[in-house]
Order: structure tokens, then C-alpha cells, then sequence
């Protein structure tokens, strides 16, 4: 392993070797290039890393919110001054263009500004006279050792969904990232020192199925924050919950996005390709699948499609870069499988991403595929690449309808500026992130961030006032005062 960097595991604030025989390469998709190597960290690691968190946990859950939130507001400041490295970071190893990368780190920052904040408004309630002479509170107490599993397509903003909300409510952390984007926790591990975390408030190992098993079967770990694909959030929802964890997993999603007759084609058209091909299609809030009404469809299709055919494919360290590359090899083939299957199936292809690629790196070019039908693979399974799949629909209710048959529905946006059908949209569709006349609304830190059906397994959803909630754990204390004898 001469000449590649290799990563090491962070357990008590240091960076320690890990003593496993499996590494895997973290590759930059868009050149193919091995830039270091990540290893698998073994059962034993991880058992210390929760063992040490725990340990920590002793001090850090006993110390004042003000003293917690300062803690975060100083990461906040250091993630400030740090915003290009870990852009450029983010696009080495993840492949998204810069713009994206930028964007992804200032809702990093926003988490953690967020969690600094609330953590000192929402730790309980009370009602002051709940009967005669008796006041209820709730008190909120942190519930241990937060067990964190990270995807590889928002290597920063997904962590910063939980460690800064975690940290700020009490808890301590050990952190999984995916083993594809690994660099940028190395950085962010580098920052929390400059920020001056405390030895074992944030631990970090590596790997997937079996240190994510260790996570999930520590006795030590006591809630488990997952995002990722929806096959592994069932099982980390079902074997979490088996040993009797707090779980939340949100999972993987198809987001349709309907266009209607009315809609601003001028405004809707760079919010769809943006929704559609920004960060290659890996996105959980991607648009996968476009319903667009008869009246419009033809006009429509003839700008997305040009429109689509001029986006700039390329390395996304270049500023130009609108469309990076997809994170492997193997789902650069999966993506080129699909379009083949798409056909098999009886769709069209309107635009090959086969076609007119770099010869280097994973990309794949803007996808279009038309009439498809719910039948199809290609509508069934997300396929997150820069791939569309657009149905042709009647009307509102039928794009609606469409939607709604689909099981993972964690977004869905509307293109449209009358009152009535956004009202209906809203009223019907089965989704959790909505979008108005957006191609994809970005998660807010001081909102729910979440799905429905099998986008999201759990009870309380990330971000917002829930994130602090996952996060604790209540005591309700009813008191009488017998004042009346005052
Ligand atoms: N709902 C959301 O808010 C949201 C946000 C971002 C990404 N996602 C989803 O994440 C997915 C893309 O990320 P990904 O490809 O890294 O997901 P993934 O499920 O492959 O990996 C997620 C995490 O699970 C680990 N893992 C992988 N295989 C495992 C296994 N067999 N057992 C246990 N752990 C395993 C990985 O190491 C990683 O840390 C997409 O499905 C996307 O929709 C969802």
C-alpha cells in the first residue's frame, strides 16, 4: 500500500491505525484516480470507539446547554473560515460540481448554527397550573452514545443533520461515514479540534455491513441516526429496533415532479434541470421522474431537451462544470443497464447519457426517457444518476395519482401558479418535502427533514425541533406546591 494515503480510525481525539486486513479505495469518480484508502475498521474498533464515547458521555451529558451550544457556534466559526477546502473536498471525492459542494457546506454550517441555537429554547415545558396547585414539566435529558451512518452523496450536510444535534442535546457520537466519501470527516474531525471538542464527544470508524452491525448490536449505542438506500435502512430500522434502539433511517426516493398547462416554462426550466442533473442525480431530492400535462407536454419536452443536450459534462473542480461524474464504475454501468432495460420495456430514449461523455471517470450524460409507464423498471427503482423518466398525464389528478403509487415519497414538486391545483397538490400528494414551483427544495435546519412510506422508517424526523427530540429523552415531573396554605 506504498504511495496511498491510508485513512486511520479518530477514537479519544486520536487518529489511530486500524488493526483490519480489508481497504478499500476512495476513488475520484471523475478521473478514476486512487486518492487514499479507507478501511474497513474492525468489530473490536468500533466496541472501543462506543466504549470511549460512553466514557465521555459522563462529563459532556452533564454539561450546561450554554456551554454546549458555545461549543458548536465556535465549530460554526471554524467551518466558516474553512468553506472552499471543504468544498474542493467534497468534489474530489464525490464528484459534484463546485457549486453544489459550496452549497452543501453552507447547509453544514446552517445544522450547526441550528443546533447551537435551539438547544437552548427546547429542553422542556412546563404548564404552570395543569390542576388545582400542580405544575407538570418535561424535562429533556440526553439519551448516551449516538450511533451515525452517513451515504456518500452529501458527505457533509448528512452528518451535520445529526452530530451537531446530537452534541448539542448531550449526547456523544460515534460516526460512520460512507466508505466511498471518507475524506471530508477527516477534515471535519480536524475542525471539531480547532474548535476545541472535548476528547470522545465525536469518534469516527469505517466500513459497512459489519461495523454498522456492531453499531446496531453495541448495548452501548443508544440511538441510531441512518440515512441512506432504502434496502439498508430497513435493515438497520428492523436489527436497530431488535436490540431495542432508538432508529431513524431515511432511505431512498423516486420524486416525481409535475408540470402543468399553466406553468412558467422560463422559470421552471432551470429548476428542473437542476432538480434532474445537478449533483449527477444523486440526490434524495432528485427529480426522477417528470408528469407533465398534455396541453404543455410538446412545447415542454422540446426545451428540457435542448436545454439538457447544452448542460457542460466534466470534471467538477472546473468552475464550468454543470454535471460531474456518478460516484463508481459499477453505477455508471447500472445507470447505462437502465437505459437498456428502459427500452426492453418500450420506452424512448429522447436523450442518450451514453453518448458524448468524458472517456475518463464515471460520467453519465443527461438521460431522457419518454413514455414510460408505471410498469417499468425505470420508474420503479431509483436509479440516482442523471436520469429522467417522464410520463405524459392528462391532468393534475392523474400526475398525482402517479405519484402516489410510487413507495418511496420523499419529495415531490409542482410547477404550476394556480391557487386551486397547488391546493390540491399539497391535500394529496403522499410525500414529505414538497416543493412550489422548485425543482427541489433543499433541506432547511430549522425544519422536518423527511419522508413518507418506505422513504423514512422511524417516529421523529431529522432537523427541526424533532432532531433535538430523537435526540432526548424525557422526564415529566408533576408537582404540588400547596400554596393555598400561603
Ligand atoms: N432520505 C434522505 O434524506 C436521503 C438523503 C441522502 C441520501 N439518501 C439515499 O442514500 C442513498 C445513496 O447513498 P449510498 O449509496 O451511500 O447508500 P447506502 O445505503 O449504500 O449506504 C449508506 C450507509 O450504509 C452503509 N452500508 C452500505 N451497505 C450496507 C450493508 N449491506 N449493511 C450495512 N450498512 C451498509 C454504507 O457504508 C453507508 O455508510 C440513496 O438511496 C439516497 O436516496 C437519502
Amino acid at each position: 500500500m506504498t504511495g496511498v494515503r491510508v485513512l486511520k480510525n479518530y477514537i479519544n481525539g486520536e487518529w489511530v491505525d486500524s488493526q483490519t486486513d480489508t481497504f478499500e479505495d476512495v476513488v475520484n469518480p471523475a478521473t478514476g484516480e486512487v486518492i487514499a484508502k479507507v478501511p474497513l475498521s474492525t468489530r473490536a474498533e468500533l466496541d472501543e470507539a462506543a466504549a470511549v464515547a460512553a466514557e465521555a458521555f459522563k462529563v459532556w451529558g452533564k454539561e450546561s446547554t450554554p456551554k454546549r451550544g458555545r461549543l458548536l457556534f465556535r465549530l460554526q466559526n471554524v467551518l466558516l473560515e474553512n468553506t472552499e477546502e471543504l468544498a474542493r473536498l467534497i468534489t474530489l471525492e464525490n464528484g459534484k460540481s463546485l457549486a453544489d459542494a459550496r452549497g452543501e457546506v453552507q447547509r453544514g454550517i446552517e445544522n450547526t448554527e441550528h443546533a447551537a441555537s435551539i438547544v437552548n429554547l427546547y429542553m422542556g415545558d412546563t404548564i404552570a397550573n395543569a390542576a388545582s396547585d400542580v405544575e407538570v414539566s418535561n424535562y429533556r435529558y440526553p439519551i448516551g452514545v449516538v450511533g451515525c451512518i452517513t451515504p456518500f452523496n452529501f458527505p457533509m450536510m448528512v452528518p451535520f443533520w445529526m452530530f451537531p444535534m446530537a452534541i448539542a442535546a448531550g449526547n456523544t457520537v460515534v460516526i460512520k461515514p460512507s466508505e466511498k466519501t471518507p475524506l471530508l470527516m477527516e477534515k471535519i474531525v480536524d475542525l471539531t479540534e480547532q474548535a476545541g471538542f472535548p476528547k470522545g464527544l465525536l469518534n469516527v470508524v469505517y466500513g459497512a455491513h459489519d461495523v454498522v452491525n456492531g453499531i446496531l448490536q453495541n448495548p452501548l449505542v443508544k440511538a441510531v441516526s441512518f440515512v441512506g438506500s432504502e434496502p439498508v435502512g430497513r435493515y438497520v430500522y428492523q436489527e436497530g429496533t431488535k436490540h431495542m434502539k432508538r432508529v431513524q433511517a431515511l432511505t431512498g426516493a423516486k420524486n416525481h415532479t409535475i408540470v402543468l398547462n399553466d406553468a412558467d416554462l422560463d422559470d421552471a426550466m432551470p429548476k428542473i434541470l437542476g432538480g434532474a442533473f445537478g449533483s449527477a442525480g444523486q440526490r434524495c431530492m432528485a427529480a426522477a421522474v417528470l408528469t407533465v400535462e398534455d396541453g404543455i407536454y410538446d412545447e415542454f419536452m422540446a426545451r428540457f431537451v435542448e436545454e439538457a443536450k447544452n448542460i457542460v459534462i466534466g470534471d467538477g473542480m472546473d468552475d464550468s462544470t454543470f454535471l460531474g461524474p456518478v460516484i463508481r464504475k459499477e453505477n455508471q454501468q447500472r445507470t447505462f443497464d437502465y437505459i437498456e432495460k428502459g427500452i426492453a420495456a418500450g420506452a424512448t430514449v429522447t436523450l442518450d447519457g451514453r453518448e458524448n461523455i468524458p472517456e475518463n471517470g464515471f460520467f453519465v450524460g443527461p438521460t431522457i426517457l419518454e413514455n414510460v409507464t408505471v410498469e417499468m423498471d425505470i420508474w420503479k427503482d431509483e436509479i440516482f444518476a442523471p436520469f429522467v423518466s417522464v410520463i405524459r398525464v392528462k391532468d393534475l389528478r392523474e400526475a398525482v395519482d402517479v405519484a402516489n403509487t410510487h413507495e418511496l415519497a420523499n419529495g415531490a414538486c409542482l410547477f404550476s401558479n394556480d391557487a386551486r391545483s397547488i391546493r390540491y397538490f399539497r391535500e394529496n400528494i403522499d410525500a414529505g418535502m414538497l416543493g412550489i414551483n422548485l425543482g427541489v427544495p433543499a433541506p432547511i435546519a430549522w425544519f422536518p427533514f423527511s419522508g413518507w412510506k418506505n422513504s423514512f422508517y422511524g417516529d421523529l424526523h431529522t432537523n427541526g425541533k424533532d432532531g433535538l427530540n430523537f435526540y432526548t429523552h424525557t422526564k415529566v415531573v408533576t408537582a404540588q406546591y400547596n400554596t393555598k396554605s400561603f
